[in-house]
């Protein structure tokens, strides 16, 4: 029987099976953020242990820093500064790379990593922040881990892992102009529930994946874990060898001919067995916009709000379930109860359509939507128009890098004229507990990957969308379709 691409990476990892049912895996590199990783820093320091492999690991400053351009202040929370002293002060102790507040490379840890070239085909991968999966797009394995796993991968390069099941989710057709992967990732959790991955490596395949660029791929992999996966993967392709072609951290010369004779070989076999198969049809997608407070509360941009009792997640297209079901899902969010709260929470009312729904805030950022690519979709929404006034709109490019490249194009300019902040790099207003917010209740639309309660403020009310979506939104002051200014 053929081997899927995880079984690939898997085995070529496992160090052994282990007595309790666990498997110990062989962990290539550990990524740090200041918010989780001072922590580990910090308590392998207190017990005396020492990293093993210092440069294999890679410390970020993200969710704490100030985004303000000038940084006076490094960070925007009144205990910041102490995870960041503490990650700077642990990192330099221990030899650790590190991508500092001053250094040109600074950004969102899971930007930053593939951005660098770090992230590559058939690593294994680990960070202490579950959107770790995001650098699956890239065809390694990568997946987000408590601090105390972090500390234990620090220290031996290997981590107890209880194996996932398999799932593949093909993408077939086309997309439609103006839809995006923020698109493909939102419809496919809202049909099939935020529980619908659970416990599996979900491989996406097929070749809508296969057409997507590889920042969209990112983003089609940094929601996996809004839909209960261990991680998203993409097996790599021309496009994953083009990406990381050069990139700092990429091999060169006779260790790239040796990575990419191995990376050819990282696919599933086209008779590999999956414990769980789904298959969308992009040709049905439209623009996706959520209603309420799980990322499975999600609408065609011109639907209406649903009812409470009804519910719109189905199994009907999996062709095996052994790993999902429409009951795990319902079970949740998704039942009527979570519904009808999530309904009082947004201050919505069933029915009434999403479109027109009046908005405080506009922000583009994250892990999830702040690559170049989403801020030249965003500016091709914005140039030449204004974000109605009244309006809080920020703009936080992922990383330091995609910065500089949005002001060597010229974007910075678009943003700013149509009335954005344009910010230096952080997850700044993705997490409410990074210090910095928005206001009480506000309706903020969002090119981040949560809308739980109070995630971007106090009781703020988030609808998740594309990048286009969130400028169109910005521009008319209310929830609105990006298609027809992208084709004016
Ligand atoms: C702070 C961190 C642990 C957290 C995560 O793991 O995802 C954050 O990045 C988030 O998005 O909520
Ligand atoms: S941008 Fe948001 S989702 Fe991504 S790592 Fe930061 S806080 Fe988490």
């Amino acid at each position: 029987m053929g081997l899927t691409l995880f079984d690939k990476l898997w085995q070529e990892h496992l160090v052994e099976q282990q007595p309790d049912g666990t498997d110990l895996i062989y962990i290539d590199r550990v990524f740090l953020h200041e918010r989780t990783g001072s922590i580990a820093l910090s308590s392998l320091a207190a017990a005396g242990r020492r990293v093993f492999c210092p440069q294999q690991v890679f410390c970020c400053m993200d969710h704490i820093v100030d985004t303000y351009p000038d940084r006076s202040d490094d960070t925007t929370m009144p205990s910041g500064r102490d995870f960041i002293v503490a990650t700077r002060e642990g990192a330099q102790a221990a030899g650790l790379n590190l991508f500092d507040l001053d250094d040109p490379r600074q950004g969102i840890v899971h930007v930053v990593s593939p951005e660098q070239g770090i992230a590559q085909p058939g690593l294994t991968l680990v960070c202490p922040d579950s959107h770790t999966c995001t650098q699956g797009a890239l065809g390694a394995l990568a997946w987000g881990i408590g601090s105390s796993e972090a500390e234990h991968a620090l220290v031996t390069k290997t981590l107890r892992v209880k194996r996932p099941r398999s799932m593949r989710v093909r993408f077939t057709g086309e997309l439609q102009p103006g839809v995006t992967a923020k698109d493909m990732i939102l419809y496919l959790i809202g049909r099939h529930g935020a529980a619908g991955g659970s416990g599996c490596a979900v491989e996406f395949s097929g070749p809508a994946v296969q057409a997507l660029d590889m920042e969209a791929r990112m983003t089609l992999c940094n929601m996996a874990v809004e839909f209960s996966a261990f991680t998203g993967l993409i097996a790599p392709d021309a496009a994953t060898l083009a990406y990381l072609q050069g990139r700092p951290y990429a091999p060169r010369g006779e260790h790239w001919t040796a990575a990419e004779a191995y990376w050819r070989t990282l696919y599933s076999d086209a008779d590999a067995v999956f414990d769980a198969e789904l298959e969308v049809d992009c040709g049905n997608i439209q623009p996706q916009v959520t209603w309420g407070t799980s990322p499975q509360h999600v609408v065609d941009v011109t639907a209406r709000v649903p009812a409470a009792v009804s519910t719109d997640v189905v199994s009907t297209d999996a062709v095996s379930t052994d790993a999902v079901s429409a009951d795990d899902a319902s079970t949740d969010a998704g039942d009527a109860a979570g519904r009808a709260r999530a309904l009082d929470y947004m201050g919505l009312e069933a029915g009434a359509a999403i479109a027109g729904t009046p908005i405080d805030c506009a922000f583009i950022g994250s892990c999830t939507n702040a690559r170049i690519s989403d801020l030249r979709l965003a500016a091709a929404v914005l140039r030449g128009r204004r974000v109605r006034p009244g309006l809080r709109a920020i703009c936080v490019p992922g990383s330091m890098q995609v910065r500089a490249q949005a002001e060597r194009e010229g974007l910075d300019q678009v943003f700013r004229a149509a009335g954005f902040e344009w910010r230096a790099s952080g997850c700044s207003m993705c997490f409410y507990a990074g210090g910095e917010h928005f206001g009480f209740q506000q309706r903020v639309v969002s090119t981040t990957n949560r809308n739980f309660e109070s995630r971007q403020g106090p009781q703020t009310r988030t609808h998740l969308a594309s990048p286009a979506t969130v400028a169109a939104s910005a521009v008319t002051g209310v929830i609105t379709d990006p298609r027809e200014m992208l084709s004016q």
